[in-house]
């Protein structure tokens, strides 16, 4: 099956987007096993499109959305939610709204796109509700302390001194954490270090992708585990610096929703060949 796509991308955290918001349901149960049989394929840098994994634009599940999102990590697993991917999507759904509703596996959460450029591949800048996290409680994995945070999907994160590398150790326990069998599910995992200014700096090995440019969920979970552990305030912009660039994130209170404003952009549109699923 050829497919038109848009390659998008937040903060360099990249998807192919396909937007099927014509697809029946049976359709779409098809075109979502097809993707996730296909996802390492289509997202290998050299063999295919190249990307972070794949967002599927369907119909809205809900009165008030304008569309739904379904996500496919690199590795073909599906996630519950992808915060640089709703950006993504949010952008190209909005057309001329500019506030706009999008279902998700984790539920319906409100967009809003600023500063858009109408162009054949638009960008802007886009704020999303991201919903409040769930803080889960700590976990002890080989000696260090990692906090468990729900964005709708699965985070543990690991605050980290000046004298170490958060690069490093994402790059060098981010797979273990990740499959840990503290997390049934798996987990994205987090190494962050809050700065002196108060910005974080942040790097995340995420479930499914390994190293990610950037992790919009992820920077929400970290914020609410730095709020948690008082290292961050509650009612102020806290600026996340991941490797991508910056996210601007806020909570105002404890147990209120967490807003993250950030870029989208459309790279580049094509065609691409959809295997059928594979059997097993
Ligand atoms: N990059 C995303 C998160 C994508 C899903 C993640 N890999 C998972 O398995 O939960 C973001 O920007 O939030």
């Amino acid at each position: 099956m050829l497919t038109g796509f848009a390659k998008v991308e937040g903060l360099g955290n990249d998807f192919l987007l396909i937007d099927r918001r014509d697809a029946s349901p049976a359709v779409l149960e098809t075109l979502v096993a097809r993707l996730q049989s296909a996802a390492p394929a289509l997202c290998d840098r050299r063999l295919g499109v190249g990307g972070d994994g794949i967002l599927l634009v369907a119909p809205p599940r809900t009165p008030e959305a304008a569309a739904s999102m379904i996500v496919v990590n690199h590795d073909g697993s599906r996630p519950e939610m992808c915060g640089n991917g709703l950006r993504c999507v949010a952008l190209v759904v909005a057309g001329s709204a500019r506030e706009l509703v999008i279902d998700t596996d984790a539920g319906a959460l409100a967009c809003a796109v600023r500063e858009y450029q109408p162009r054949t591949c638009p960008s802007g800048q886009v704020a999303i509700d991201m919903g409040p996290p769930a803080l889960q409680g700590p976990h002890n994995v080989g000696g260090r302390a990692f906090a468990a945070v729900s964005m709708g999907n699965p985070h543990a994160i690991a605050f980290v001194g000046a004298d170490e590398d958060p690069e490093a150790l994402a790059r060098g326990e981010g797979p273990a954490v990740e499959r840990d069998p503290l997390f049934p599910g798996r987990t994205n995992v987090e190494f962050a270090r809050v700065d002196a200014d108060g910005s974080i700096t942040l790097w995340v090995w995420e479930r499914g992708c390994g190293i990610t440019s950037a992790c919009g969920t992820g920077a929400c979970a970290t914020l609410a585990a730095a709020i948690a552990q008082g290292l961050a305030p509650h009612g102020r912009d806290v600026v996340v610096r991941l490797p991508g660039g910056p996210l601007v994130l806020r909570q105002d209170r404890a147990g209120a929703s967490i807003t993250m404003t950030g870029p989208a952009r459309v790279a580049f549109v094509g065609q691409v060949e959809v295997p059928a699923a594979s059997a097993g």
